[in-house]
């Protein structure tokens, strides 16, 4: 990758807060045009590290770059940078032209323009018809379209969206992240979301970063990282992951051996690997405990020994019921060594 395609840079950044360290010797690079996720838990420091990419907090140490320009302290209006909060902020006062407007006028942008900006803005989140209304007279969905706007209207060379969707209902918030993954895409813009949701970062992203104190445990496309994370941390985090003792592997089929070394190692196969057979079929044999209905397949307690379950998802066909036995073997196992790398 060549430097004028790395859209932005944070290079060994850090921070503390309230004596802890926050944020811990980071770096990321989004290329341009890239929509990239922070992922993590609560408090893994993804809010901190964006609002050190915003502006709103200085690292103590590294630096942050756009576009080949370090801006480590250029305060946030100076910044071709745009956030949108978790919460909109949008001015209760103000028509949802004048919001998208705002700023423009502290830029004196002359008249013909701004209205030309917002309405083409407007236009792009498909809200031309509110463009008189106040924010309290419309919907939240349309809500974040026109904070969405107000950033985009700015023409910034990085979007920032902090949990851009957690206000939303569950059916809107997926409609509502294909409408924000398309206009970035569309205007091919280098955009960063924070979001603790891993079926929003895996859908809409290039790349995830998944975070962890602090720190990013892997940054890779959301295939890779769900087919291979590369900790135990990820694994669990990021889809879901049935972990155990290697130990309590003995008899199980799988298709790939548990490397040898030292120190106690930690399998990880995800529900979908797990493959149900008829009983007696392979060495090994397990008894329903549990039929969770997941709408378009089964989840299923398996329980394999008295120190060992695991859950599995099976077709809906395949009328399984509490209490039979059945056979199963184990596919793309994953193991992992001590300090929860893989082995
Ligand atoms: N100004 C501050 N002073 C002291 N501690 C702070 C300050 N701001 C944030 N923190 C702490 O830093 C940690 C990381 O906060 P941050 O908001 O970056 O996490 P996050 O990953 O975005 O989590 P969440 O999803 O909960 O917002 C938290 O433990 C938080 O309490």
């Amino acid at each position: 990758m060549t430097t004028h395609d790395q859209g932005l840079v944070l290079a060994g950044i850090g921070k503390d807060l309230g004596g802890r360290t926050i944020v811990d010797d980071l770096d990321l690079t989004v290329a341009t045009g890239e929509l990239v996720c922070l992922l993590g838990p609560s408090g893994c420091g993804k809010t901190t590290t964006l609002r050190m990419i915003a502006g709103f907090l200085t690292p103590d140490l590294g630096t942050v770059t756009i576009d080949g320009s370090d801006v480590t302290r250029v305060p946030p209006e100076k910044r071709p940078t745009a956030m949108v909060f978790q919460n909109y902020a949008l001015w209760p006062h103000m028509t949802v032209f004048d919001n998208v407007a705002y700023a423009l006028r502290l830029r004196k942008t002359p008249k013909a323009e701004l209205t030309e900006r917002v309405h083409e803005m407007l236009e792009l989140v498909n809200l031309m018809h509110h463009v008189k209304s106040r924010p309290a007279r419309i919907s939240g969905g349309e809500q974040q379209r026109v904070a969405l706007a107000r950033a985009l209207v700015q023409r910034p060379a990085v979007l920032l969206l902090d949990e851009p969707l957690s206000n939303l209902d569950a059916k809107l918030r997926v409609r509502v992240r294909e409408d924000i993954r398309e206009i970035q895409q569309r205007l091919g813009i280098t955009t960063v979301v924070v979001t603790h949701d891993q079926d929003e970062a895996l859908s809409i992203s290039d790349r995830v970063a998944v975070m962890n104190a602090g720190r990013i445990e892997q940054y890779s496309e959301p295939v890779q990282l769900y087919r291979h994370p590369a900790t135990r941390f990820v694994g669990g985090f990021v889809g879901a992951m049935n972990t155990f003792d290697a130990e309590l592997l003995a008899g199980i089929p799988v298709d790939r051996p548990v490397p040898p070394g030292d120190g106690p190692r930690t399998v990880g196969v995800r529900p979908e690997n797990v493959i149900i057979v008829g009983a007696g079929e392979t060495g090994t044999s397990a008894t329903i405990t549990r039929t969770i209905p997941r709408g378009h397949f089964t989840e299923l307690v398996l329980e394999v020994s008295g120190d060992l379950s695991l859950r599995a998802f099976a077709a809906t066909t395949a009328e399984h019921a509490v209490g039979d036995t059945v056979g199963l073997r184990l596919s793309s196992v994953l193991i992992y060594d001590e300090t929860g790398a893989l082995a």
